[in-house]
C-alpha cells in the first residue's frame, strides 16, 4: 500500500536536559488485575476457553520460526513493491482479525488499536507521537489479510524472540522450540549464536511478523516519527527482553535508552485490552489529523502467494518505571 502524507518537521529523540522537556512517565493509568475473561494478564497456563488454541498457536510458531524462514520472509517483505493504501484503510483491514496468540483479547484488532492509543492519550495528552505509534503499532497485523498474502498466524503475531542464537526459556511455552529445526543446530543453539555481546538489537534477526514488517514499512517511506516510536513498533512484542529480561547481551546503548518508552508503551498496550469498545467514529478525526502531520509515506507488500499458509521465576518487575529525569522526551509533532 501507499500511504502519501505531508512530511511535517520531526525531530529525532535527541538528548533534552531542560526541565521542560521532561516527562513526568507515570500517568496514572490503572492497570486492571484481570482480564476480560476473569484471569490475570498473559497466563498461558490458566485453563481458559483460549488456553490450547493459543497453545497451538504457539506451537506451530516455534516449530516454524527458523533462522532461514525469518531471512526469506525479511527479504521478500522488505521489498514492499505491490499494494498501495492508507493507513486508515489498513486500520479498517483489521476489523476483520482475531489475534489467535493472545489470551487476553478476543476483539477484532481495530479495537485494540484504538483501546491502546486512546489510553495513552488520556494520561499523556501531549505525546502525540506516542498516540501515534500506539494506532500503528500492531498495523503489520495486516499481513493476515489476503492483500498482503494471507500469512498464517504464526507468522504474523505473537510474542517475538531472536533466531540464529538459543531460545530462552522465558520464550512463552518454550518446550515447542523442540520442534524447530534450529534447536539442535550448533551455529544457532548457544547464547551467543551468531551475534555477538552487545551488537545492538538492529543487527539481530527476529521471529518474522508484524512487528519488524511495520518497522521496515514505516523506516523504508522515511517516516518522521522519532526513533523511540520505531523502536516500539519493531520490539513491542519482544516479551522475553522487555518484561523478563532476556537477551539483554544483545542490546546496545542506544536500545537501552529506547526500552524505557517500550515500558511506558507496553502498560497500555497489554493493560488496555477490554471490551469496552471505542466509538471509532467519534476519535477517527483525531487520528486523522495526526496520520497527516507524520510522514508515513507506507508501501505494504502484496505477497501474490504464501507457501507457508497451509514464567514467572525470571521476571523482573517492569512496573517502576524510570523516573522523569532519566527519559529523554522525544519532540511532538506540532
Ligand atoms: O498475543 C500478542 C499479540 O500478538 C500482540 O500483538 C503482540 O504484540 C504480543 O506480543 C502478543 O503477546
Ligand atoms: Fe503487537
Ligand atoms: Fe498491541
Amino acid at each position: 500500500m501507499t500511504i502519501i502524507i505531508n512530511q511535517p518537521q520531526i525531530e529525532e529523540a535527541k538528548g533534552v536536559s531542560s526541565d521542560s522537556k521532561e516527562l513526568l512517565l507515570d500517568g496514572g493509568f490503572v492497570m486492571p488485575d484481570t482480564n476480560a475473561f476473569g484471569h490475570t494478564f498473559r497466563d498461558y497456563d490458566v485453563e481458559s476457553a483460549r488456553q490450547k488454541s493459543v497453545e497451538e498457536f504457539y506451537r506451530m510458531n516455534h516449530v516454524h520460526q527458523t533462522y532461514d524462514f525469518v531471512k526469506r520472509m525479511r527479504e521478500d517483505y522488505g521489498k514492499l513493491d505491490r499494494v498501495a493504501m492508507t493507513v486508515w484503510e489498513c486500520i479498517e483491514l483489521l476489523n476483520e482479525f482475531v489475534d489467535e496468540s493472545d489470551p487476553d483479547l478476543d476483539e477484532p484488532q481495530i479495537e485494540h488499536l484504538l483501546q491502546t492509543a486512546e489510553a495513552i492519550r488520556k494520561d499523556y495528552p501531549d505525546e502525540d507521537w506516542l498516540h501515534l505509534t500506539g494506532l500503528i503499532h500492531d498495523l503489520g497485523k495486516v499481513l493476515l489479510h489476503h492483500k498482503f498474502g494471507q500469512l498464517p498466524q504464526w507468522a504474523v503475531v505473537g510474542d517475538t524472540f531472536p533466531v540464529g542464537c538459543a531460545f530462552d526459556e522465558c520464550n512463552v511455552h518454550h518446550k515447542h522450540f523442540k520442534g524447530n529445526s534450529d534447536y539442535l543446530n550448533a551455529k544457532y543453539n548457544t547464547k551467543l549464536g551468531v551475534y555477538s555481546e552487545g551488537c545492538g538489537l538492529e543487527n539481530v534477526l527476529m521471529s518474522w511478523g508484524h512487528d519488524d514488517y511495520m518497522y521496515l514499512v514505516a523506516k523504508e517511506n522515511k517516516t518522521t516519527l522519532p526513533s523511540a516510536g520505531l523502536f516500539i513498533i519493531r520490539y513491542h512484542s519482544f516479551y522475553p527482553l522487555h518484561k523478563h529480561g532476556a537477551y539483554q547481551y544483545l542490546m546496545n546503548e542506544q536500545d537501552k535508552e529506547n526500552m524505557k518508552w517500550l515500558h511506558v508503551f507496553n502498560k497500555y498496550d497489554l493493560y488496555s485490552k477490554s471490551k469496552v469498545r471505542i466509538d471509532v467514529e467519534k476519535v477517527k478525526p483525531y487520528y486523522l489529523s495526526l496520520i497527516e502531520k507524520v510522514c508515513i509515506s507506507i508501501q505494504l507488500l502484496k505477497s501474490t502467494s504464501c507457501e507457508f499458509v497451509n514464567d514467572p521465576k525470571c521476571s523482573i518487575d517492569v512496573s517502576v518505571l524510570p523516573r522523569k529525569a532519566e527519559m529523554v522526551r522525544p519532540s511532538s509533532f506540532t
